[in-house]
């Protein structure tokens, strides 16, 4: 048992004793009380016993006189009237007595019963003190057996907490000799830091003047510094500038050497449908492991070899192919206008090259980080603004789709300013500031394509879908403007009519797609021909594009090829030399194709 817990028994004990104690001293003072009670009443009796002897001796009295008077009758008829009278009077003064004997005897009667009964309660109250004792000794006793375990029980908790505490207090004076034996040794330590003390604190006062002096010599020192970075910065910004024209220069030289044309090849995966038809599958293409520009086409016995800038196998991935396009798309911040194209046949990949699917994403999303990557590291000598517009052209007719009312027709006019340049009024162009921002744009363009059409898949099929960033920036330091513009397009598919065998609408949107994608052939190869005069005017397209593949600007043709047999092709591959579609690149004496028996 716990101390705390014998100390709560041994005082509900005490509390029990008291309350026992309080019970017994109030029924002692009512005992005294009817003892003296008793006493009273004793007394009362006794008087009236007194009473009733006096009235018994005055009645045996007046029996005695009233003998004599009956014994002498005749002497008291004789002897007076006056005695008679008296006779008389003492008879009725005897009547009297009597009556008040026998009150009187009754009254004793009735002080014999409450003395008797008085004397039983009594003989009871003596006999519930009796047992009033008896049960007070009984807890008397339990009480002291109690008391009795409790000290016992006290003593042992005591010896207990003497013990711990004894050996407590042993491991308390072994850490203390630890302790002392630490100072000691602590001592020679407190010396040395005490010493070392009152050397900082002398440091300390010596400070303020050696922090002046520091101070003094430091300023002038930055002030040596900053005249140096000053002229070494302008010796910087002169060598930056010569470097910007060398690049330039360069670019052009390259530009001039090379063309600004490229032409890459991208061939899509074959899908699992394709597995499944044994005869899809079977791909006509092979690629050369040594040359990455090399496409070989087997076709009738024949092998064919193309040559372009860069051709990507099936296994080519996503961010391989920006890899190839982002030095393009970063020229755009050096103030160059670029067209990045998507060209192929229905479900070639087109879409999946330009737009990508969410979790991988293409040449759009991937060019619009790279930008904003770009132009946070060049500032802050750079302030550069990205706005985005985006565009459908869906036979020959322009749709703003970044708009309020996408399904309206906007038109190309020449700007008023005299620039000499294109421009398109009501065009909607936002300002993009970060990668969450490109998201709400691609959401609210992909949204207002999906609302203006019943079958986006088809639709996208059929109209070009173009995204036109433009980068604006200006130094500070330098006072230098730069504009450059980056033409993001996924073209229509290239079906050709006569395989195709549409009519009526089909026929038209086929008509329209050749007319505009003949036009950007026309154009590609007036360019590439160094044309004096290049046909821009012949589609929506080409004429909204002018501005961005005229002059120094750079394009890049990404030919989308799907696998399988020659004949799901398309014209990418068929169209006779000097044909109007774009595509004949492939087969111009730069690029091929040369032909292998
Ligand atoms: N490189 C690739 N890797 C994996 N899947 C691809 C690849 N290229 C295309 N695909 C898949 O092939 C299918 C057709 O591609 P996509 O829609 O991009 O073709 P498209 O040329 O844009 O067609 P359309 O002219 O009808 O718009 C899609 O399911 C796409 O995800």
């Amino acid at each position: 048992m716990s101390p705390e817990c014998v100390r709560q028994d041994a005082e509900s004990l005490r509390r029990e004793v008291s309350r026992w104690e309080s019970q017994a001293r109030q029924r002692e003072r009512r005992l005294a009380e009817l003892e003296r009670e008793l006493l009273e009443k004793s007394s009362r009796a006794e008087s009236l016993r007194r009473q009733l002897d006096d009235a018994t001796r005055q009645l045996e009295e007046s029996r005695r006189r009233h003998g004599e008077y009956v014994s002498q009758p005749v002497e008291v008829e004789v002897e007076s009237a006056d005695s008679q009278r008296a006779l008389a009077e003492l008879q009725a003064k005897n009547g009297g007595l009597q009556e008040q004997l026998s009150v009187q005897r009754q009254l004793l009667r009735e002080l014999e019963t409450q003395l008797h009964e008085s004397q039983r309660t009594c003989a009871q109250l003596r006999t519930q003190i009796l047992v009033y004792e008896g049960e007070m000794e009984r807890a008397q006793g339990q009480l002291e057996v109690e008391m009795q375990n409790l000290e016992e029980e006290k003593n042992r908790v005591i010896e207990e907490a003497f013990i711990r505490a004894e050996s407590e207090m042993k491991a308390v004076h072994e850490n203390l000799a630890g302790v002392r034996m630490n100072l000691l040794s602590l001592q020679p330590a407190l010396r040395t830091l005490t010493c070392d003390y009152n050397s900082l604190k002398r440091q300390v006062q010596d400070f303020p003047f050696m922090l002046d002096k520091a101070i003094t010599e430091a300023k002038q020192e930055i002030c040596q510094v900053i005249s140096d970075v000053s002229s070494t910065n302008q010796e910087l910004l002169r060598k930056y500038k010569r470097e910007m024209n060398l690049r330039k220069k360069c670019h052009n030289e390259l530009v001039r050497l090379k063309g600004n044309i490229r032409v890459f090849c991208r061939v899509r995966p074959v899908s699992q449908e394709e597995q499944d038809s044994a005869a899809d599958a079977k791909t006509m293409l092979s690629f050369d492991s040594d040359d990455d520009a090399i496409l070989y086409l087997a076709n009738k016995g024949k092998m064919m070899t193309f040559e372009l800038d860069k051709v990507f196998p099936p296994q080519a991935t996503q961010q391989e192919v920006f890899q190839e396009v982002q030095s393009l798309v970063t020229s755009c911040i050096d103030g160059f206008n670029v067209c990045i194209f998507a060209y192929g046949q229905t479900g070639s990949g087109k879409t999946y090259t330009m737009e990508g699917v969410p979790d991988n994403p293409g040449i759009n999303q991937r060019a619009l980080r790279l930008l904003f990557s770009e132009v946070t590291e060049k500032a802050p000598d750079w302030d550069y603004k990205i706005s985005v517009s985006m565009v459908e052209i869906y036979n020959e007719t322009l749709r703003n789709l970044l708009g309020e009312n996408p399904s309206d027709k906007l038109d190309i006019k020449m700007n008023p300013d005299g620039s000499g340049q294109l421009y398109v009024p009501g065009l909607t162009e936002f300002t993009v500031q970060s990668p969450e921002d490109i998201n709400r744009v691609f959401e609210l363009g992909h949204m207002n394509r999906a609302t203006a059409c019943t079958n986006l898949n088809e639709h996208s099929s059929r109209s070009h879908a173009l995204l036109i960033i433009t980068v604006s920036g200006f130094n500070s330091a330098t006072g230098n403007r730069t504009q450059g513009k980056l033409n993001l397009v996924d073209l229509a598919g290239s079906e050709r009519i006569g395989k195709s065998g549409a009519e009526g609408s089909r026929l038209r949107e086929a008509q329209c797609i050749n007319k505009s994608l003949s036009a950007l052939g026309d154009v590609i190869n007036a360019l590439r021909g160094k044309h004096s005069h290049v046909p821009f005017r012949n589609s929506r397209l080409t004429y909204l594009l002018q501005d961005s593949l005229n002059g120094d600007s750079k394009t890049l043709m990404m030919v989308q090829v799907r696998p399988g047999p020659l004949t799901l092709w398309g014209p990418a591959f068929w169209a006779p030399q000097g044909c109007a579609d774009p595509t004949s690149i492939l087969y111009s004496p730069v690029f091929g194709p040369h032909e292998y028996s």
